[in-house]
């Protein structure tokens, strides 16, 4: 497995990272240069500045992309996840550094330090001109109250000033403890002294403060920009910094990066750095670290830490919960290798312990084996919903509440346009999935490896003439299974074999009187 790195992180990373793996740095590459050579790697690892474009992506045969800090903008998440190709970050490890970065920016510009220092260092001596405002009792508005935001708020509250903020996606208990005024966007803007912005850059927060929103602020508002350039119209910005409508801004980013010719650079009330926020010593060892260990993860097969494009699980749930992400691919195996007809709708319905659990992987699991065995190209866990949304099959999950010391239990719901169908698992003991239920009969099955699986009349003789056939030529019965529904009713049969069992076998099994079908299913 070889990874590419084209973006300056960590020693500590890269250790990491050769420790298991196959490692160029390269990080002077032009975008043409990238192109040629991303074929042959299966991991790349980024930070902000190489672009990971779709065209990129298409030409690449990455299995997972890692993003070695929070913004994943530089990365074209759509066409990865599309491709089957895993995105990682390192979300947690650069808050601190943001954060302080912010107040860095923020002391900066209401004390106007870069231009103290660059006027002192020219030989001047110039206290009047530098004349600043103290934060102290002024309201700052921090638009995001995510990781970062909120680390913003806490420490803004011990410098006494009163804190507003707008998120609206979350809620408000998340906040209850920070002293901050949850409200609108309308009131943070008109109340706020300072402004500081720490959401992720997204089709809704492209430009979310343009000429309206800065007609609404205080005249001499001061704004703060260590989240990402686009965030702010930067047209906008530059009349409100000339009309004095702005009286300050602090910016750590820019729309395009580096910032060529950007007029906002030649103002006297702009001060700048060069996407800084995340670079302290501490914050790129912890986000190196982190990014590195989850490819590794990725490329193993493993469940990853910090999955952008795939549906995670609880840490603390991750060790119970792992079987039945292999049991329900299982299912799904089994489900299209044993019925037709166009799948319409598939419930995934939990009980036991796995119905107080976030299971969306276990569903997913679901679905990509259900899809496993009807595409040219494998669905996988971060594909497998889009996949399925594309072909109109409606996902749901069920949770069904009673037992909930018991183990868990999945079952398998699928409607097609010709029947709806159930399949039925459970984990016994640690490691060890069984399918538990085909449609109306109880079994006991070990979904691993080939299986023949009958449907015929419950009477003496059939199971051994299928028996018979079997020896005849030389398939070896590893394991039996029976469920009926009613004594001579319907019954079915699960027998794994170890031998693969060839088409005219099946044939000869087929034609056993009273034997209404069967069929070899891998899985
Ligand atoms: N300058 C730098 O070097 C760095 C910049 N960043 C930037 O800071 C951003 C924030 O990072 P974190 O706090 O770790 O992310 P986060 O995901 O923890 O927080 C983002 C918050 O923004 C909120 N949000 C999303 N859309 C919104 C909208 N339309 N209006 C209002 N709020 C909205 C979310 O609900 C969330 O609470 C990152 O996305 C990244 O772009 C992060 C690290 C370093
Ligand atoms: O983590 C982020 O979102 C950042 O913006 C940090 O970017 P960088 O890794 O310093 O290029």
């Amino acid at each position: 497995m070889r990874v590419l790195v084209s973006d300056k992180i960590a020693k500590e990373g890269i250790d990491i990272l050769k420790s298991e793996l196959k490692v160029d740095v390269r990080t002077d590459l032009t975008p043409d240069q990238l192109r040629e050579i991303i074929k042959d790697y299966d991991a790349l690892v980024v930070r902000s500045q190489t672009k990971v474009t779709k065209d990129l992506i298409e030409c690449s045969n990455l299995k997972v992309i890692g993003r070695a800090g929070v913004g994943v903008d530089n990365i074209d998440v759509e066409a990865a996840t599309l491709k089957g190709i895993l995105v990682v970050n390192a979300p947690e490890g650069n808050t601190i550094a943001a954060c302080e970065h912010t107040f860095a920016l923020m002391f900066a510009v209401a004390r106007k330090i870069p231009q103290a220092v660059s006027s002192l260092k020219s030989g001047r001596w110039e206290r009047n001109k530098f004349t600043g405002v103290q934060l102290s009792g002024k309201t700052l508005g921090v638009i995001g109250l995510g990781r970062i935001g909120k680390e913003v708020a806490k420490r803004a509250s011990s410098l006494g000033m009163n804190v507003v903020g707008y998120d609206p996606y979350i809620a408000r208990e998340n906040v209850e403890n920070l002293n901050i005024k949850l409200t609108d966007l309308d009131e943070v803007l008109r109340t706020s002294d300072f402004i500081t912005f720490h959401v992720p850059l997204t089709k809704a927060t492209r430009r979310m403060i343009g000429e309206e929103q800065f007609k609404i602020m205080k005249d001499g508002v001061y704004i703060i920009n260590c989240a990402r350039g686009g965030i702010i119209d930067e047209k906008a910005l530059y009349d409100a910094l000339v009309s004095g409508k702005v009286a300050g801004c602090a910016l750590d980013v820019f729309e395009k990066e580096p910032p060529e010719d950007n007029p906002l650079l030649s103002l006297d009330n702009v001060i700048a750095t060069p996407h800084l926020g995340a670079s302290t010593a501490e914050a790129q060892i912890v986000v190196a670290e982190e990014v590195a260990k989850d490819i590794i993860r990725a490329l193993k097969g493993e469940i990853v830490k910090n999955p952008v494009n795939m549906v995670s699980v609880r840490p603390e749930e991750y060790s119970f919960i792992l079987p039945y992400i292999r049991l329900a691919e299982k299912m799904g195996c089994l489900y299209t290798q044993l019925k037709n007809g166009r799948i319409q709708e598939v419930e995934m319905i939990y009980g036991g312990r796995l119905a107080n659990m976030d299971v969306k992987l276990v569903t997913t699991a679901g679905i990509k084996g259900l899809l496993s065995n009807i595409l040219q190209v494998p669905a996988n866990l971060i594909n497998a919903p889009i996949i399925a949304r594309d072909r109109g099959i409606k996902i749901t999950e069920k949770k069904i509440k009673e037992d909930e010391d018991a183990p868990g239990t999945v079952t398998m719901r699928v409607t097609t346009d010709k029947e709806v169908g159930t399949i039925s698992g459970c984990v016994f003991e640690k490691d060890s999935p069984r399918i538990t239920g085909i449609d109306d009969y109880k079994i006991d099955l070990i979904p691993e490896g080939y299986v023949l699986i009958t449907n015929h009349k419950d009477k003496p003789g059939i199971v051994g003439k299928v028996g018979t056939i079997l020896g005849k030529n030389d398939i070896n019965i590893a394991s039996m299974q029976l469920g009926r529904k009613s004594y001579r009713g319907d019954a079915l049969m699960a027998l794994s074999v170890d031998e693969e069992i060839p088409e005219s076998v099946l044939k000869e099994i087929k034609a056993i009187e009273d034997l209404k079908d069967a069929v070899f299913v891998k899985l």
